[in-house]
């Protein structure tokens, strides 16, 4: 029936005010207002249905793609929207070339342009004129940025840069944007002058002439082909690109750390290297942004329909059992739930991303076989989301690089004080010889002990890996040998950091009835899952008795049962239209079984009863007459 709420009665379980609750999930209420604007634009809006998109052809979708692209630019500029724009590219909810221009190669250009390039390239950018992607990525090379192979030449004669791929590795593959729609790229190359290499530099190349679209000489491009999934990521034009002897004026290098003159001089500024990295790790924030968006409607569509859901424990006749009473369904639903809530508040791309990944596929198992269904909005998401372990940083490569750090911090240890996210280090000595007091399953309800027992981990885990670390001679082989210890190392320390800041957010003043306490049982949830999950870290380590190994799982269950009642609420919070979520096991309304019945005849195999190909492979098997009644 329309109009029914059948989530209702779970919706007064509430402890909480769930529209202040909103107001802590947005941020503000200026952003909850403004967000809520553009969502219902978009979702009241049939130029951005989605339902169809799994069933498109690959031409046919990214034909689609590009004309909600244009529409949604039409919006931003008929309705004068600015920082609200963001908001309307996030709720059209479809990868597209624009993530690509206004994500990474506007960014590229401020943070590594000179004044005069930005003042140059941005407007253009800004109005879409021109269409840019960000070109770092070969066939032969991701992750070493310094073994990229494309190269940028300086001829002193004519003051351009020569830019060439000298090998079929060297072919720049997987730039978003890239493969169709992009007319100029950032491109990384290597920096070739008077016959020396000067490390790895962005330019910016034209690909495409402006007037009809076709690819400039010298200058090989198109689409890398599908990729996971039906839908999903296939709206974007990942593309390959090849250059033979292109030529770009010299002032097209970005030229705001390092420069190079008319006369083949370098000369570096100094503006801080790091800069170089600067569009990096703009791109990381906003990737661990994504990362509460995505679990959260993963974690908004199991919890719904775990509600609507009802399986076995009828007695007398009366309703079954629903799904989320189950505490197994609990102890895997509830985490997520919570970890949703702390990447929303805090991040580190590796860990946030990894737990994401892993979660949406959780929450596709909790919602049983209808998960499984395109329409339940699960395996699109999935499909979406997965390559975040991958793209900006493969997720094992950016832990091995937290590792370095973390064991470098231990062996300055007597003669520097460790500062920042390290700060801990400098207690080292009584993190390692002091266990933990917990005496009780309420004692685990203290913020202090948590973060203790967290520095405890990281602690001992970073020195148990510079001690064994220094027993080789030479620390690389020590490091590639140790290296699986060394990631384990890098998550214990950014588990920490996610877990202390969460901590951190609750010592601010969190208005509205409930809110703050609700905050604080779903952080004692995510930290004390993550205790329980890698306990045997807790324990090796000698921080941690079983006995207080096993308290903190019994304060763990009593956590669920708190979180139960205010489950619905919790997701309710995070304000998604049912447009965004895209699932029909997460409608507001619960209404699951009559739209599930119904999407399932808008299958176009539906179209028909007797189905294409029937008459020429089925029919002649029915009526085949074989001599033998056995095969
Ligand atoms: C959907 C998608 C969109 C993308 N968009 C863009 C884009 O717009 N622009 C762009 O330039 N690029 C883009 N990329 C490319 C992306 O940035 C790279 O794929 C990523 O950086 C990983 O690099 P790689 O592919 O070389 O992986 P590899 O480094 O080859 O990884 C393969 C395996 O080797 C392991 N490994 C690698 N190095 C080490 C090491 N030192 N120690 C231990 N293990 C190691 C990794 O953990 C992984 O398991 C995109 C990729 C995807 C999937």
């Amino acid at each position: 029936m329309e109009g029914v709420d059948y989530l209702s009665d779970e919706r007064q379980k509430a402890q909480f005010d769930v529209e202040a609750m909103k107001v802590a999930w947005a941020g503000s209420l200026q952003a909850l207002q403004l967000s809520n604007r553009m969502a219902n634009l978009v979702a009241n809006d049939p130029a951005f249905e989605k339902f169809t998109r799994p069933m498109m052809g690959r031409k046919e979708l990214l034909k689609n793609t590009l004309r909600k692209a244009a529409h949604g630019w039409k919006l931003i500029v008929d309705l004068r929207l600015t920082e609200e724009a963001k908001w309307l590219r996030l709720y059209i909810d479809e990868p597209a070339y624009t993530d690509l221009h206004w994500g990474m190669f506007i960014p590229a250009i401020e943070g590594q342009g000179t004044e005069e390039q930005k003042k140059k390239w941005l407007p253009l950018a800004q109005k879409m004129q021109i269409i840019g992607c960000y070109a770092q990525t070969e066939l032969g090379h991701g992750s070493n940025v310094q073994g990229l192979e494309t190269t940028a030449t300086f001829d002193p004669q004519t003051d351009e840069f020569v830019i060439h791929s000298p090998t079929l590795t060297s072919s720049k593959w997987w730039p978003g944007g890239l493969g169709k729609v992009s007319t100029h790229a950032v491109v990384y190359a290597r920096l070739i002058v008077g016959g020396e290499f000067h490390g790895v530099h962005g330019f910016i190349v034209q690909l495409r002439s402006l007037d009809d679209h076709s690819p400039l000489a010298g200058i090989t491009v198109g689409d890398i082909g599908l990729k996971f999934g039906n839908g999903a990521y296939n709206t974007m034009d990942n593309g390959v690109l090849r250059f033979d002897h292109v030529r770009i004026p010299r002032n097209q290098m970005l030229m705001r750390v390092t420069q190079v003159t008319k006369e083949g001089k370098i000369m570096q500024s100094n503006v801080p290297r790091q800069l170089i990295y600067g569009t990096m790790v703009y791109v990381r924030q906003t990737i661990v942004a994504d990362a509460s968006k995505a679990l959260s409607r993963a974690v908004c569509i199991a919890t719904r329909y775990s509600a609507v859901r009802r399986q076995f424990g009828s007695r007398d006749g009366g309703p079954e059992t629903q799904v989320i009473d189950y505490k197994t369904q609990q102890s895997r639903l509830f985490p997520l739930l919570a970890s949703a809530y702390a990447f929303r508040f805090v991040g580190l791309k590796s860990i946030t991303t990894t737990a994401t990944a892993d979660g949406i596929e959780e929450c596709r198992k909790l919602c049983g076989g209808h998960g499984y269904l395109v329409s339940s909005g699960l395996p699109e998401l999935f499909a979406v989301y997965i390559p975040a372990c991958t793209y900006e940083g493969d997720n094992v490569v950016l832990l091995l690089q937290v590792a370095r750090f973390l064991v470098k911090t231990v062996s300055e240890l007597g003669y520097k004080k460790p500062v920042g996210t390290t700060a801990y280090m400098g207690r080292v000595a009584s993190l390692m010889q002091n266990n933990c007091a917990v005496q009780t399953a309420e004692g685990w309800l203290n913020p202090g002990a948590i973060v203790e027992a967290f520095e405890a981990r990281a602690a001992r885990m970073a020195v148990r890996c510079g001690r064994q670390l220094a027993e080789f001679e030479n620390p690389e082989e020590g490091f590639a040998e140790l290296s699986a210890d060394l990631v384990e190392a890098a998550v214990a320390h950014c588990q920490l950091i996610v877990v202390s800041k969460f901590i951190e957010k609750l010592q601010q003043d969190i208005p509205g009835k409930g809110v703050k306490q609700t905050l604080e049982m779903l952080c004692y949830v995510y930290a004390l899952f993550l205790l329980h999950k890698h306990q045997g870290d807790f324990l090796a380590t000698g921080y941690l008795t079983p006995k207080q190994a096993s308290l903190a799982n019994d304060q763990l269950r009593t956590l669920y049962s708190k979180v139960r009642p205010n489950a619905i609420a919790l997701v309710d919070s995070f304000n998604y239209t049912d447009h965004y979520l895209g699932s029909i096991l997460g409608r507001y309304d619960g209404n699951v079984y009559p739209k599930l019945y119904e999407a399932a005849w808008k299958d176009p195999l539906n179209d028909s009863d007797v189905v294409d190909g029937f008459h020429e492979y089925v029919q002649p098997i029915l009526k085949q007459k074989l001599r033998t009644a056995k095969l």
